[in-house]
């Protein structure tokens, strides 16, 4: 479904996230030296090595990486789908690994769980789909119905109880798996691949949806991709995976303005727009006489750039400036005649190069 319904929030923006946070304590994941080793008649593959890091109760986690990285088994040991050959996963402080058939499932019912391809049962309805888990769970049926209506309300798919999923959009029946995952109440919402099979304006919907969520709910939200896109929409903190280790972990803007990795980088890359084809092809390293330079201006402020910092005399050929959490994040490129000092501009400012400039 495109043009989704807007969930009217309580409080707006990062004010509702915080304050989610402030009364929810649960939710939160710690993995503690996790190690992951698969062994099959292949051979050992070590899928996570080493892995050190804490999920904040209310924050929408991203982890990323490269096809293979771990992304998969790192999401999946926080409801034990993936067993850890070392190290410890918490879950509201409690190791996971003691927990008996019982308790296993008493903490599956507190972790939801959405899916790249949606999971959903064709020969049940949205209504029955969503009620699914309620019934596993022996809930009464009055209750049942209440819960699964308000879900239904609250992903936007009134309307669509008695439809079954061969007539819904690829948005719509991910909406239904998003509402089967709330429908237990859960405190931590695991995303897998959740958009991928999704288009763009499709998946920026579901996104949006997820950001709502977390804010109405303040249940902690995790999620894998492989896209930067998705990370940049609605992730707080991320953790960028390579070869089953940690390469680097932030809040997402500063990921995004500084990253530290090969990896992170060329993650980052499809984000950043190349020069303008006819700009880089006449582009050279050595000045000629009466060339101009080429000039970058890289930003990562509070505030969107003022373009007074733009002297007289510059010409601007290129600019894209995204907000990520409140900052101000890409880059200007300007053409300025040879011999203008560049870092007046800015100590990042570089040169790319020059160009003639009668072209
Ligand atoms: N059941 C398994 N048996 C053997 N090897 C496995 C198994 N599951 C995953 N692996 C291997 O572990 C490594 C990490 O896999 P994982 O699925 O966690 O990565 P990923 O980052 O999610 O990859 P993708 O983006 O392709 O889904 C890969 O080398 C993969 O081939």
């Amino acid at each position: 479904m495109t043009g989704a319904a807007v969930i009217p929030l309580p409080q707006a923006g990062a004010q509702a996230a915080s304050a989610a946070q402030a009364h929810r304590i649960a939710g939160s994941v710690q993995f503690q030296g996790l190690g992951k080793t698969y062994t099959s008649s292949a051979g050992e593959v070590q899928a996570l090595q080493d892995i050190d890091l804490e999920i904040q109760p209310g924050e929408i986690f991203g982890i990323i990486g490269r096809s293979g990285a771990g992304k998969s088994s790192l999401l999946r040991s926080i409801n034990r789908l993936e067993q850890p050959t070392e190290g410890r996963v918490l879950v509201d402080g409690e190791d996971i690994a003691g927990l008996g058939e019982a308790g296993l499932i008493r903490l599956r019912r507190r972790i939801g769980m959405i899916f790249q391809h949606f999971n959903l049962l064709s020969a049940k309805t949205v209504r029955e789909n969503v009620a699914l888990p309620l019934r596993i769970a022996g809930v009464q049926q009055a209750e049942a119905a209440a819960r699964v209506a308000e879900v239904l309300r609250l992903v936007g798919l009134e309307g669509k109880e008695d439809t079954y999923p061969s007539r819904l959009s690829g948005g719509q029946k991910q909406r239904v798996g998003i509402a089967r995952a709330l429908v237990m109440r859960p405190e931590i919402l695991l995303c897998d691949e959740a958009t991928s099979a999704l288009d763009p304006e499709t998946t920026l919907s579901i996104l949006r949806l997820l950001r709502d969520i977390n804010r109405r709910l303040g249940l902690t939200v995790v999620l894998i991709t492989h896209e930067m896109s998705v990370i940049r929409e609605i992730c707080h903190r991320v953790v960028v995976l390579e070869r089953g280790r940690v390469a680097e972990m932030g809040p997402v803007w500063q990921v995004f303005t500084r990253p530290q990795h090969a990896a992170t980088q060329a993650l980052l890359a499809p984000l950043t727009r190349a020069l303008p084809e006819d700009l880089s092809a006449r582009l050279h390293d050595r000045a000629e006489p009466g060339d101009l330079q080429v000039i970058e201006l890289p930003f990562a402020g509070e505030a969107a750039p003022d373009l007074a910092v733009l002297a007289p005399g510059l010409r601007l050929v290129q600019a894209q400036v995204d907000p990520i959490q409140g900052h101000a994040v890409g880059r200007l490129v300007v053409l300025a005649p040879q011999g203008f000092d560049p870092a007046t501009l800015s100590a990042k400012a570089r040169r790319l190069g020059h160009v003639a400039a009668n072209d």
